[in-house]
């Protein structure tokens, strides 16, 4: 039987919009899509979001890693609710192969050595926010990627608030909205980062980080 070339991809083929996030990732720690997900998409994963927080499943989010807990309203306002993988649903199903497709691509084309994923639900009722801060600071030092996607109504008013900013540079920030369909991507040690206080209506999303070891 003939050897394999090391570097010979079978089936490779080229994804303008992965490639498009490696190379924001390259130049400016940070890609935004604006349709990484389909409208019908989102709507299905925003009403299993409502269901679950109807069943009360979400805690109040903190901040520490997961064994070594504080809550502290004055930095973080949010609820989140952790997903398995193992257990999901049809929408999340869809979700988790989108962005398995996508670490699948980064792990072949820029050999990220992406190992591990985690991700969660999270609910910013009106009035709550995120303080600036590195998502490293959570005791994790194997977060390489953040991942957010946005599972807000169609119509959301850039009035309500709830703005992820990021900081680019000492003088520099970028303002993005939580729209739905949106998924944006940051290099988790480098950005540092904000939520802004959701002036109206509640804010959802899903936060997910990619992990190297
Ligand atoms: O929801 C967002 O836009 C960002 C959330 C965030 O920074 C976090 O959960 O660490
Ligand atoms: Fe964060």
């Amino acid at each position: 039987m003939e050897k394999l070339e090391l570097f010979e991809q079978v089936d490779f083929k080229a994804n303008s919009k992965y490639e498009k996030i490696i190379e924001d990732l390259l130049l400016q720690k940070y890609s935004i899509t604006d349709t990484f997900f389909e409208a019908s998409e989102i709507e299905i994963l925003r009403a299993a979001t409502l269901r679950k927080l109807e069943e009360d499943q979400f805690k109040k989010a903190a901040i520490g890693n997961r064994t070594n807990e504080i809550i502290a309203k004055k930095i973080r306002g949010d609820f989140i609710l952790w997903m398995d993988e193992q257990k999901a649903d049809a929408a999340e199903k869809v979700f988790f192969d989108k962005i398995n497709n996508l670490v699948n691509y980064l792990n072949s084309t820029c050999f990220m050595g992406i190992l591990h994923k985690e991700f969660h639900y999270a609910v910013y009722p009106k009035g709550t926010f995120y303080k600036r801060h590195l998502d490293t600071f959570q005791n994790d030092s194997c977060r390489k990627l953040s991942i957010v996607c946005y599972l807000n109504e169609e119509n959301w008013l850039t009035s309500n608030g709830g703005e992820l900013v990021m900081y680019t540079s000492e003088s520099t920030e970028k303002t993005i909205y939580p729209l739905p369909g949106r998924l944006v991507i940051f290099e988790s040690q480098l950005l540092e980062h904000e939520v802004k206080e959701v002036k109206n209506d509640q804010r959802l999303s899903i936060t997910g980080w990619l992990k190297t070891r």
